[in-house]
């Protein structure tokens, strides 16, 4: 319990301050509210011994006001502050895995993780920032609370403070056992959460498929699955908790009892007053009243050191640019020297060496599943390469930071993604502090300029979630407009015009050519047109560069590419 404690102070970060400060107030909170002890026992001596009058009725009354006013008071701020301060400390998470996730990479976002992402920026910091605070400041104040009662009884009789310690070691024995129970349920618990995020995740991202092929039911019932079993993992960690929950309270009632009928022998023996012996009666049950309450709101404590677990987790994720410098390179040539790329076991580029000269435009062709996107990726760092080097004009790619590296080049790619934005903002990710002047230029380069001007709000319309709004050519173009704005030396394109209408690809081409003019370009092309006037062409096989040269080098020897070509004139696979 104590551990939790401590590392969520660690955890808090920048908030921790404010968080310890909140404690320190809740301690002051809990002086105030002991003094009702205080007035209770002038009370009780003035009955006792028969000397009641109206000092006895308006001290006691004062203490009482005093107390109230300061558990009101300083109660009240150190709530206030724990909930900002954990409202505070999520945020500041959020924003730190945000940027983090930037530079990790992009074998950390794979299908499986999503789930977990989501869950954990989602479910775990809302309980995180919901619950953490209630729980901690509940058990906190609990022990707090009983700790100034047991010393404030030390004075009174030292016997009683002792038996209340042994209560309370004898408490956070079961409570211990509990957190062990905790330990092994919550875990199961999280994972349940996770995957039913992932569950509803996939479905919503799978419904057009889901639709198509009629699989609303199987779909269903994988997301039933999934919601039935986060339900019983929900119900058997509860389940699980009752019996600790019951024993833990019986303990503190009946140590309550014991301090009771102590109190009372103490009494008869004549080796206590019979108005401590009556105030000991009293305390025995506010001592143990808080001390209760943070005992149940433990059980929850385990979830949250977890939930720290899976933020941290995401959070110490190895990020790529680590040890990188800003670079600007002087040539923007691009070199291979034994590249070897596997995902996971899986080899897909197999030690292939290339170069592509500076400002030359070079065209990867190759089966589907050949690994030409892969090289792309490579270029780009979403992924290192295994084995070998990539370099930008002499420098290894991963000598770079990410951000120096991307500053050079541009990618368009064949699954355009637009955010939940407005054009204008979707096309300034290429250039954050272009303005509109800018943005309209490299539209209308772009060929979009006069569709987004027909919307009803312009620049200023909301394309929605992943740019459904717009059409697939429409999405293609502004991605070309965001690439154009940022206007990086090497460009790096998918060229797929194969599902575009035939007026879309001529604008969707002259867009391109746009785009592409004096830089170094590697194009995953799809046109015969693209790759005879390319200066280089590289033919890509089972991850291996099985050729290389201009369209009439390669159209001279027998091999893949003039195989393709043939196919390709009787209409199959490109594009003319
Ligand atoms: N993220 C990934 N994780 C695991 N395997 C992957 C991943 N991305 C691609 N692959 C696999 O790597 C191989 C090469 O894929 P890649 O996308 O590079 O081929 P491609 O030549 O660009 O194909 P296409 O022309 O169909 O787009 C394929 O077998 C693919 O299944």
């Amino acid at each position: 319990m104590f551990s939790t404690i401590k590392k969520f102070f660690a955890f808090a970060g920048k908030q921790k301050q404010r968080l310890q400060r909140a404690l320190l107030v809740n301690v002051i909170s809990s002086f105030f509210q002991a003094l009702q002890l205080v007035a209770l026992s002038i009370v009780l001596q003035a009955v006792v011994r028969n000397e009641v009058t109206m000092t006895t009725v308006w001290t006691s009354l004062g203490i009482m006001l005093v107390s109230i006013v300061g558990v009101i008071i300083f109660g009240h701020n150190s709530r206030m502050n724990d909930i900002e301060a954990s409202f505070d400390m999520c945020s500041d998470k959020r924003i730190e895995i945000g940027e983090r996730m930037k530079y990790m990479p992009m074998g950390y976002f794979n299908a499986n993780s999503l789930g977990s992402i989501t869950a954990t920026l989602t479910n775990t910091m809302e309980d995180l920032q919901n619950i953490a605070p209630r729980v901690m400041e509940n058990t906190m104040h609990g022990f707090i609370h009983g700790g100034i009662i047991t010393i404030m009884i030390l004075f009174v009789d030292w016997r009683m403070s002792v038996i209340i310690v042994l209560g309370v070691l004898l408490f956070l024995c079961v409570n211990r056992m509990m957190q062990k129970k905790s330990s092994k349920a919550s875990p199961i618990r999280v994972e349940a959460q996770r995957s039913l995020v992932g569950a509803i995740l996939e479905y919503v991202q799978g419904m057009g498929v889901v639709r198509a092929f009629d699989l609303v039911n199987d779909a269903n019932k994988t997301i039933d699955r999934a919601i039935e079993h986060c339900e019983n993992q929900n119900v058997s960690m509860e389940f699980a908790f009752i019996p600790f929950m019951f024993v833990q309270s019986t303990v503190l009632k009946f140590v309550s009892v014991v301090i009771i009928i102590s109190s009372l022998l103490f009494y008869l023996n004549g080796s206590m007053t019979l108005e401590n012996c009556m105030l000991m009666m009293v305390a025995s049950f506010l001592v143990f009243s808080k001390i209760e309450q943070a005992g149940s709101m433990s059980a929850l404590l385990r979830s949250i050191d977890i939930g720290m677990d899976k933020i941290e987790e995401i959070n110490q994720s190895p990020t790529i640019d680590i040890d990188g410098k800003d670079i600007t390179p002087t040539s923007f040539t691009i070199e291979g020297k034994d590249v070897q790329f596997a995902y996971g076991n899986k080899v897909i580029i197999q030690k292939e060496s290339f170069i592509i000269p500076e400002k030359t435009t070079t065209a990867i062709v190759g089966p589907s599943g050949s690994g030409k996107t892969t090289l792309c990726n490579l270029i780009a760092r979403f992924w290192d390469v295994n084995e070998g080097s990539i370099t930008i004009g002499g420098h290894d790619v991963k000598k770079y930071t990410l951000d120096s590296l991307l500053a050079n080049i541009s990618m368009v790619f064949q699954n355009v993604y637009l955010f939940n934005d407005s054009i204008i903002n979707n096309i300034r990710f290429g250039k954050p502090d272009a303005t509109k002047e800018e943005v309209i230029e490299a539209a209308k380069k772009a060929c979009c300029h006069d569709f987004i001007e027909a919307l009803p709000e312009g620049y200023d319309t909301i394309i929605g979630e992943g740019g459904a709004t717009v059409s697939g050519g429409e999405k293609q173009r502004i991605s070309i407009a965001r690439a154009i704005l940022k206007d990086a030396p090497i460009i790096i394109l998918d060229e797929a015009t194969a599902n575009v209408d035939p007026e879309n690809e001529s604008r969707l081409q002259m867009a391109i050519e746009e785009l592409t003019k004096n830089k170094t370009i590697i194009m995953i092309a799809h046109r015969l047109k693209t790759v005879q006037n390319a200066n280089q062409i590289l033919v890509l096989d089972e991850g291996h560069i099985v050729q290389r040269g201009t369209h009439d080098e390669l159209m001279k020897n027998k091999g893949i590419y003039s195989d393709f070509i043939k196919v390709r004139e009787q209409a199959i696979g490109w594009k003319l």
